[in-house]
């Protein structure tokens, strides 16, 4: 089991002699998590997100259990000599894939996010938009332990927002951790299992997420083969899982999870069979 990322007495400033942006902050990220951090306007998120992406090296403190990270920057520098693809094939190589499937993975992130008709433009002629998107390719396309999101939303298309959220529930679903800043509080609401504001120069959680879901769920009736366990990573998405028959499950997700979980349970081996799917319009308990 991969060990949790751990900032430990962690201090960042910037100069030898500028103020302290953060001071003593112990937080430990671990495998599978979501996390949100919150703070007004220069309070010191971006600061927080660079230390946890491994960017920036903490001034005081220490830093452990670095998994494989990859990070969506506030700004992203579009400025490239490269083309779309070609950027993230590059990349793709960085992160130690073999220069072919560098390429399929570019190819398939630009199409997911609806950039692939950019894929040949130079990146210096990208709009904002597009240029955001391969921000956010060249991020999940290693598939990282890690994932550390800056403001990754602002500037995508909603179908690009969207897909954003299906990859941010895939990774962690697939035992990856996510910490994310967006300055749209709905952003993935009731999904994060831990909430941190950056106050004076600490980190403070906030009150644990609230037992039952707070946002919409659907509901999943599935059957898996008699003796069926339910995979692991459909375990850890759920919010609750009753076991109806040998093999056949009553599911609710919340409802930005539905995708991958249906995804996850048609594509596991042997196939689950995904009976009804019905939204449910009012949050219940969490039960099970
Ligand atoms: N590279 C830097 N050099 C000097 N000071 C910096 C640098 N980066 C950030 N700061 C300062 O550190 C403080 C925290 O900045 P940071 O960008 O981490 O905050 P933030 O909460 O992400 O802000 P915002 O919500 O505006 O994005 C601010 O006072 C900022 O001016």
């Amino acid at each position: 089991m991969r060990p949790d990322l751990c900032l430990r007495n962690a201090g960042r400033r910037y100069g030898l002699r500028g103020p302290w942006v953060l001071r003593g902050v112990d937080l430990a990220v671990a495998p599978g998590r979501l996390v949100r951090v919150e703070g007004a306007n220069g309070s010191g998120k971006s600061t927080l997100l660079r230390l946890l992406a491994g960017i920036d090296a903490p001034s005081e403190g220490r830093v452990t259990g670095r998994p494989r990270t990859a990070y969506v920057p506030e700004r992203f520098p579009p400025a490239l000599p490269f083309t779309a693809a070609g950027y993230l094939t590059h990349l793709g190589t960085v992160h130690g894939l073999p220069r072919a499937a560098a390429a399929r993975a570019a190819g398939e992130w630009l199409e997911r996010l609806g950039a692939a008709a950019y894929a040949e433009t130079p990146m210096a002629r990208l709009s904002k938009g597009s240029s955001q998107k391969v921000a956010v390719a060249q991020a999940l396309l290693a598939e990282p332990e890690l994932l550390v999101l800056d403001e990754a939303w602002t500037g995508l298309d909603t179908e690009a927002r969207a897909e954003l959220e299906r990859a941010v529930a895939e990774r962690t679903a697939a035992g990856g951790s996510v910490v994310f800043v967006d300055h749209d509080p709905s952003r993935l609401a009731g999904l994060p299992d831990a909430t941190y504001a950056v106050r004076g120069t600490g980190l403070v959680e906030s009150a644990s997420p609230e037992p039952g879901p707070s946002g919409p769920q659907v509901t999943a009736d599935v059957q898996g083969p008699p003796d069926g366990r339910l995979p692991d990573d459909v375990r850890r998405m759920v919010t609750t899982a009753d076991e109806t028959a040998p093999g056949s499950y009553r599911l609710t997700v919340p409802a930005p999870h539905s995708d991958i979980l249906l995804r996850t349970l048609l594509t596991a081996r042997p196939p689950w069979h995904v009976v009804s799917v019905s939204p449910q319009a009012t949050a219940s308990g969490r039960q099970g």
